[in-house]
């Protein structure tokens, strides 16, 4: 019984089922031939058919349905939304601050159209200021000596007369007629410019100017320009005038080859002048310096003593003298010559430069006890006039107690001077006054030529040619032989970065040399004959080996930088930097042994490839890597060289393997 009443329920609700489902196709058939106005039918409120309320899949399919409606209405609104969002945006902006949106009233109709908004006020755009130029950068911190320095060109050349007594140079007629004799016969630029200003009528021309103390001067003249003239004969014709023999004129240089070769240029114009000149290195003895500085070294004089009017040196041996030698004083300098000072300057040893300037300064130890009185000073001039205030009153006193400064002018010369301003600030420069001497008239503006000035690009010799190879590392020896023998140089400076590299070289020259004349293909007497050159040899033979290259006894030099700088050798007429010199300052030195006094030259760098980046970059960032040539040599250049390098190579490897 049961059984039946259950079957009879499941037959009742399949049927409501079967009800159901066909309800469902009709609304769903309804709902595709209505598709459109279905998507647009107003919002209504959904109620649940009896149908759907008896069961649960018709609740799910209602809310499905409804879902869609919400997002159909959201399409439609979307063209809305944003107008309204955009509007209330800009009141905020117009007002500065959020305003909470009024509430719309009931009756108010709904408006479609965007509201005019009132124009907004336009302000500039932000923008970064305009970058300042490299130039204005650069002169920023440039001071007003060198904006304002005189600029000289190569061509602005002085005749040296005898006939006219008044020469415009204003150098005595003695000293003129040396010229002649010496072969000058006209004044450089460098000295054009220089020596008329050193030899002004009025202080510029005394011994002491205390109330009236010069202008100190710096000069950047290229290499082989004559600079060393341009300070050796103002000082001679100045220091000819003196009466009693003092210290008067100091030369600092870097080397003792310098010193040795300044030396030489002193003694050969000031011949026949009357002023001694003497010259301290380390060479000689301590002692046999002393004696040749100082007359009297037993009693403490007041004014020192000297027995020199100038003295060149080198900064070691000047400061152990300063420091050891009785009476060896600086108060009576009138000339303090700082010659290849951008590296003078960085060169601290034993802080030669402040200890310099303290002694030109302040002479004496203000030690009262040991400062005599006037009467056992026995000479009124004993004491420089700077210094006279530390004497105990004295009526008769020849110098009046105003305010004064020492007389000593400092004259800075380099081809490479720096503008460091902290490197020039610890000279302590009195006023000092800019030359600056470049190649053509007509090659730049004269802003361009303080721009060179401030950012150290340096002039270069006109009669300079510059060439590089490039070339694989292995290959280099290889194109130093080839510019030996296939390019003929000769009379040659040729420059390595180490005493190591510098004796390798010449090793494999004179094996290559040896075997080129067991093979025949050169005779004995066209050999040619190659020294090394470096700062292991003692003084003599340096003296020695430089002398039988000058006289031509030795036509290649391999030296190290030791020689780059200053060294003068007139026939130099080929420098090659075998090992590529690591800045524009060395390169500057190095190809300057060359083309000097207006001579040609020619130079030669050997680039291996992993460096020729950054050698470039270097002279490219000194506007010169247009000036140095590319030189391509190719395996056929060298075809004939290669069997006999080859060889002295493998010569070599032996004789270093023995060692
Ligand atoms: N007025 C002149 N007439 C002829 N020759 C001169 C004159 N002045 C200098 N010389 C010669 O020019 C050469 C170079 O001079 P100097 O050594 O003074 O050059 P520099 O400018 O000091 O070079 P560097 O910067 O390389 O030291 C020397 O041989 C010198 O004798």
């Amino acid at each position: 019984m049961a059984q039946e009443q259950i079957q009879e329920d499941l037959k009742g609700k399949t049927k409501a089922k079967q009800r159901y489902l066909k309800e469902k196709k009709k609304r769903r058939k309804l709902r595709k031939s209505d598709g459109a106005s279905v998507a647009n039918k107003p919002k209504q409120s959904h109620q649940a058919t009896p149908e759907a309320a008896e069961s649960g899949l018709e609740e799910q399919e209602l809310s499905s349905a409804a879902e869609e409606e919400k997002v159909n209405d959201l399409r439609n609104d979307s063209s809305e939304r944003p107008q309204k969002r955009r509007r209330r945006d800009a009141s905020e902006i117009l007002d500065g601050e959020h305003k909470p949106e009024p509430a719309p009233s009931e009756n108010a109709p709904l408006d479609d159209t965007p509201a005019t908004l009132p124009s907004l006020p336009s302000f500039p755009l932000p923008s970064l200021p305009e970058a300042p130029s490299s130039a204005s950068l650069a002169l920023q911190g440039a001071s007003s000596a060198v904006l304002s320095a005189t600029h000289i060109y190569r061509e602005d050349q002085l005749p040296i007369s005898l006939d006219n007594p008044e020469d415009s140079s204003l150098l005595d007629l003695r000293t003129r007629t040396r010229l002649h004799e010496l072969g000058i016969t006209e004044l450089f630029a460098v000295q054009t410019a220089l020596v008329p200003f050193l030899l002004s009528p009025g202080p510029a021309r005394s011994l002491y100017c205390p109330y009236a103390p010069p202008q100190d001067i710096c000069v950047s003249a290229p290499t082989g320009s004559g600079k060393t003239l341009a300070y050796v004969l103002p000082i001679i014709e100045v220091l000819s005038t003196r009466v009693v023999t003092r210290l008067r004129a100091l030369v600092v240089l870097p080397t003792r080859d310098l010193v040795v070769q300044v030396r030489e240029i002193f003694e050969a114009v000031g011949k026949g002048r009357g002023l001694k000149v003497a010259a301290v290195t380390g060479s000689q003895s301590f002692a046999h310096e002393q004696s040749l500085l100082v007359a009297d070294k037993s009693a403490s004089l007041l004014g020192g003593s000297s027995k020199v009017d100038i003295l060149i040196c080198t900064p070691g041996r000047l400061i152990d003298h300063l420091n050891t030698t009785p009476n060896f004083s600086l108060q009576h300098l009138r000339y303090l010559v700082i010659d290849e000072a951008d590296r003078l300057l960085a060169q601290s040893f034993q802080e030669w430069l402040p200890r310099v300037l303290s002694a030109i300064k302040h002479p004496l130890k203000h030690d009262t006890e040991h400062i005599p009185r006037l009467n056992d000073i026995g000479h009124a001039d004993a004491l420089s006039p700077t210094n006279t205030h530390i004497l105990p009153h004295h009526p008769q006193l020849p110098f009046p107690t105003e305010k004064k400064d020492v007389s000593c002018q400092k004259l800075l010369f380099s081809a490479t001077l720096t503008q460091d301003p902290g490197k020039l600030a610890s000279l302590a420069l009195r006023n000092p006054r800019y030359f600056v001497i470049h190649g053509e008239r007509a090659s730049s503006s004269q802003e361009d030529h303080v721009m060179d000035v401030v950012t150290e690009k340096f002039s270069m010799p006109a009669s300079l040619s510059e060439h590089m190879i490039v070339s694989e590392t292995s290959k280099k020896p290889l194109m130093f032989l080839y510019l030996v023998h296939a390019r003929k140089i000769t009379n040659a400076l040729v420059f390595t970065k180490s005493a190591e590299s510098t004796s390798r070289l010449l090793k494999l020259l004179d094996l290559f040399e040896e075997l080129s004349i067991q093979k025949g293909t050169k005779s004995a007497q066209n050999r040619i004959i190659a020294r090394a050159y470096s700062s292991d040899l003692g003084p003599g033979e340096r003296k020695n080996i430089l002398e039988q290259f000058k006289s031509q006894a030795i036509q290649i030099l391999i030296c190290s930088d030791l020689v780059s700088r200053g060294v003068d050798i007139k026939h130099v007429s080929h420098v090659v930097s075998y090992d590529t010199p690591v800045d524009m300052r060395k390169y500057v030195h190095r190809v300057g042994r060359t083309a000097r006094a207006g001579r040609e030259g020619d130079a030669w760098t050997l680039v291996e490839e992993q460096e020729a980046r950054y050698f470039k970059a270097m002279l490219r960032k000194a506007d010169h890597l247009t000036n140095v040539k590319r030189m391509r040599v190719s395996d056929d250049d060298v075809s004939t060289l290669t069997p006999l390098y080859d060889n002295a190579l493998d010569q070599l490897r032996e004789h270093s393997a023995r060692r």
